[in-house]
């Protein structure tokens, strides 16, 4: 059977109020323990739901007996007494029979309704009963409480007025108090200003501790990044390992690199020499022009003086020609003089007549003197002016070339720096991939069989073909064991001079560098290590070490004496020893 409770809404408490039916329940927990015991709830009976109120039909006769125990422990809400009150019989008009069995269930419905209501007053009498006791014992507790309240007080005053005397005595003690406190105030402040001062130093001591605590945590960083780099070397030296096997692959293409880079600075050598041959010739072309100028010069000077002279002599001519005038002037004064005195004497006048037609013709050729050394001064001008403008013609084309060589000679500087600078570069560069590949090297040559070595008893060396070790191992076998050996690089009996020699230039060109180098050859009696170092003169092909070596030194020197260099060769004494297995050069 479900619970009634379940299916119905909750009610509010306002709801209740409203239809002023409240909850016994609810009124029980008002009134707390007083309440207890009352109503059916008190003698331990559960209150069910009742069905027969909810459904009104169905229910069998059978459980009508259980349904009345429950109905009578049922307590009712509002909408369900109104329910119980509205309800009509749902039966059709003549059906009577349903009728009344519907009147008599809604009988019994309102009955129990009823006998709910009068329970309720019951217990509602009950509480009031209850509630007018513990009315009255509240009141006869409130009077005890006033009397011991006045006790209380009176007590109370007692103790504010002994409060009252001690205050006055406290307040003699506080002034006296007071002023001892303000002598603490002042010992406390000259105790925190030595407090401040021990703080400062006891920061700045701190500060230092940090510091060196910061010293020791960058000592242990520093360990520690120690202990990391020397692990790190390790992988690294691993690595170069590694790597040095790769470098030597890319040593051929560096090598062609550094051809090619030769090969560029022999153009650039060349350009350099065709750029010092401009630079000769130009500078003749200038000494030349300084001579023509200086020519120029003199020649302006000599003329200069010429003009001089001439200005002189036609100063004289004018000055003369002046005085001739003058003088024809005073002549034919007097000759007026004469005419006027009536002819004194004819011959007198022919005579002067004479004079005075000489002194016309010397006159006239004066004249011609005069316009002919003007003429000349003329000429001299023409010629100065342009002595004038050929000198600074030569002096604008001596400016023009001094730029010229000026530029060749900025340009020669900084090729000469730039070769300089690719030259070092270049050095760095070897010397670099020379001392990845290993300041000392070790390498290893078989030489072929001889006639006399007799036939050869298996194979005794094999040359391991791994990608690891090639070129750079060797395997020995004896009496069927194999053993192992690697070098910087084998040399096969197949291998020519000039490939041992390939290895060693390098080496060559380092000295050449100002490297200190060594080369020397160790081995049994027989071996080929005065094959190796000197070969076979006779045979270009099967010249030795030395030999090409000497060969690149005088090539390669002669070459860089082109671009400044100044190689001094001395040959204090050439130490071949020969002992018996071991040759040092
Ligand atoms: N790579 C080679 N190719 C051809 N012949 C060789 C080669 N190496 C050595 N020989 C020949 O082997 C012989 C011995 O060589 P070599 O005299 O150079 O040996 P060695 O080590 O200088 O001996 P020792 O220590 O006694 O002077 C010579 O006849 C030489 O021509």
């Amino acid at each position: 059977m479900a619970s009634r409770n379940q299916n119905r809404p909750p009610r509010s408490p306002a709801t209740r109020k409203e239809l002023g039916d409240e909850n016994p329940l609810d009124k029980r927990r008002r009134l707390g323990a007083a309440g207890r015991g009352v109503g059916p709830t008190a003698t331990g009976q559960t209150r069910r739901a009742l069905s027969a109120v909810n459904n009104g039909q169905g229910a069998t006769a059978a459980a009508n007996s259980e349904v009345v125990n429950a109905e009578e422990c049922h307590e009712f809400t509002k909408e369900e007494v109104e329910a119980i009150l509205n309800e009509r019989p749902k039966a059709k008009k003549f059906d009577l029979k349903a009728k009344y069995e519907h009147a008599v269930e809604h009988n019994k419905r309102l009955k129990l309704c009823v006998k709910w209501f009068q329970q309720c007053d019951e217990n509602h009498v009950l509480d009031k009963e209850k509630l007018t006791n513990s009315l009255e014992s509240a009141e006869k507790k409130c009077i005890d409480s006033e009397l011991e309240k006045k006790n209380k007080e009176e007590e109370l005053n007692a103790v504010i007025s002994e409060l009252r005397d001690n205050n006055a005595s406290l307040e003699e003690k506080l002034s006296k108090e007071v002023s001892e406190k303000l002598d603490a105030i002042n010992r406390h402040r000259s105790e925190i200003e030595a407090r401040a001062t021990a703080e400062k130093s006891v920061a700045t001591l701190t500060e230092e501790v940090q510091k060196a605590q910061q010293d020791i945590a960058a000592a242990n960083e520093r360990a520690t990044s120690l202990d990391n780099t020397h692990k790190r070397l390790q992988e690294y030296i691993l690595s170069l390992q590694q790597y040095n096997s790769k470098l030597i692959t890319d040593l051929e293409t560096v090598r062609e690199s550094l051809k090619r880079v030769e090969k560029e600075k022999l153009t650039i050598v060349e350009n350099l020499s065709t750029l010092r041959g401009h630079c000769s010739s130009l500078q003749e072309q200038l000494t030349l022009s300084r001579a023509s100028q200086d020519d120029a010069v003199n020649q302006k000077e000599a003329l200069v003086n010429e003009v001089r002279c001439l200005r002189g002599e036609l100063q004289q001519v004018r000055d003369d020609r002046e005085s001739q005038v003058s003088k024809v002037q005073a002549l034919s004064a007097e000759i007026e003089k004469f005419k006027e005195s009536a002819g004194r004497s004819f011959e007198e006048l022919d005579n002067l007549t004479m004079r005075s037609k000489s002194l016309e013709e010397t006159c006239s050729s004066q004249r011609e003197q005069i316009r002919i050394l003007e003429l000349q001064l003329a000429a001299a001008n023409e010629k100065l002016k342009m002595a004038d403008l050929s000198a600074s013609e030569t002096r604008v084309g001596y400016l023009e070339q001094k730029r010229i060589i000026q530029d060749l000679q900025d340009r020669l500087a900084d090729m000469e720096h730039k070769l300089l600078e690719g030259e070092n570069l270049r050095k760095r560069l070897h010397n670099t991939i020379l001392e990845l590949k290993g300041n000392i090297r070790v390498f290893c040559r078989v030489r072929p069989l001889l006639p006399d070595d007799g036939a050869a008893e298996g194979v005794v060396v094999s040359y391991p073909t791994s990608m690891e070790s090639l070129g750079r191992g060797i395997d020995l076998i004896q009496n069927g064991q194999k053993y192992p050996f690697t070098f910087d690089k084998v040399f096969n009996p197949e291998a020519s001079q000039q490939d041992v020699f390939v290895e060693i230039s390098q080496l060559v060109q380092s000295a050449l560098d100002g490297y200190k180098v060594c080369i020397f050859a160790y081995g049994q009696t027989g071996s080929g290590k005065t094959y190796t170092m000197m070969g076979r003169p006779e045979a270009p092909e099967q010249k030795g070490l030395i030999p090409r070596s000497l060969e690149q030194i005088f090539q390669i020197s002669q070459s860089l004496q082109a671009q400044g260099w100044k190689y001094k060769m001395q040959a204090i004494l050439f130490y071949v020893i020969l002992i018996s297995t071991c040759y040092v050069g």
